[in-house]
């Protein structure tokens, strides 16, 4: 099986070539700039269809939630018409596609995780580029699966967890906020999801539950408690760790706002697909050993 991803150096791609590479039945190409490029939708599709996949993964994507705000143009042309050109050109192939989208798609004032049906209601322009995005997709391809994941870490490029390693190097303690919840996921466990669920597509031909899933680690948390156990298990390992201060979202002032909960229920991707993710915290132990060992 062939699998075109989205992107070069992502969480997500890196994760994906990763996991691909221990399979000989696989064959997972990485699709970024500047052959593809999201903001150029023609050679999004010239890309992806010189490579011709069986299954497209659209994991690149407009990431930087704060700088959105002042750029909401390209936000909008890179999660909401890039990621329609992805999906189109797949439709083109007559193949699925996987896209990933966020937690940041809800307004985070339900007291409870997050269903899939629930109204969304972002607030901010990567949210509402990302919700965009996800209704471009389901127009434009018909098997189309999006994935909802959040707060995802790995050994590769930016993530929350990296950057608490790095600040912990020049600080004792840190101020993080306590009144966001959400679900830390590996972007090594949605590798392994998105891999198990192209076998599940390619064993059942007729498979015809196409829509949006919720996919994100198992157990939540709030950001300053996410820190300290990050700082817990480096310091378990022998490396960095710092105090972690809770504070308020208003001590915190960010250009965007951010949902105060955004856990999600990942009950229909456990029916449907009969996968869930590992627990945070046994993920996150990985993450850290592998961070610390480089
Ligand atoms: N990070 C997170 O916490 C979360 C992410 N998500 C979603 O999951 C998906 C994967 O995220 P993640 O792996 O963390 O993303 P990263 O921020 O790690 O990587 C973004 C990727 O998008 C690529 N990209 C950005 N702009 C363009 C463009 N114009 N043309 C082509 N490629 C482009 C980057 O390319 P290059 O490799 O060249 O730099 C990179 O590969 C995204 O859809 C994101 O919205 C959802 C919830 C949480
Ligand atoms: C660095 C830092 C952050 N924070 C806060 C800011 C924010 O509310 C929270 C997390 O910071 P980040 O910059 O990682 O947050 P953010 O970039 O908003 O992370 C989001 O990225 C996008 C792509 C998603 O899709 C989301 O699921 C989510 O992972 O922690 C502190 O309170 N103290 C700190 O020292
Ligand atoms: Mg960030």
């Amino acid at each position: 099986m062939k699998i075109a991803v989205t992107g070069r150096e992502g969480q997500v791609v890196t994760s994906l070539l990763e996991k691909a590479a221990n399979r000989s039945d696989l064959d997972v190409i990485a699709l970024g700039r500047p052959e593809l490029d999201l903001l150029d939708p023609a050679s999004v599709h010239k890309a992806i269809t010189a490579a011709r996949p069986d299954l497209v993964v659209s994991a690149a994507a407009y990431t930087a939630v704060d700088m959105a705000e002042d750029d909401a143009q390209t936000a909008f042309a890179v999660n909401a018409k890039g990621a329609e050109a992805v999906a189109a050109a797949a439709a083109a192939l007559n193949v699925p596609v996987l896209h990933l989208s966020t937690d940041y798609v809800f307004a985070g004032d339900l007291d409870r995780p997050y269903v899939e049906t629930d109204p969304t209601g972002p607030k901010g322009v990567y949210g509402q580029s990302k919700l965009e995005g996800e209704l471009l997709v389901a127009a434009a391809n018909p098997r189309h699966l999006i994935l909802r994941t959040a707060w995802v870490y790995s050994p590769f490029g930016k993530n929350f967890v990296k950057t608490m390693l790095k600040l912990a190097e020049t600080r004792d303690s840190l101020s993080v906020v306590a009144d966001q919840w959400g679900n830390p996921t590996s972007a090594l466990d949605i590798a392994d999801c998105i891999l198990h669920i192209a076998d599940h597509l390619a064993a059942k031909p007729n498979f015809d539950s196409y829509g949006i899933y919720h996919l994100v680690g198992t157990g939540d948390i709030n950001w300053s408690g996410f820190a300290r156990a990050i700082f817990d298990a480096s310091v378990r390992h022998g490396g960095p760790g710092a105090t972690v201060i809770d504070i308020g979202t208003a001590d915190y002032p960010t250009k965007a706002k951010r949902p105060a909960n955004s856990r999600l229920s990942t009950a229909k991707l456990k029916e449907v697909f009969g996968w869930s993710a590992p627990h945070w915290q046994s993920s996150l132990q990985q993450t850290i050993s592998r961070l610390l060992a480089e």
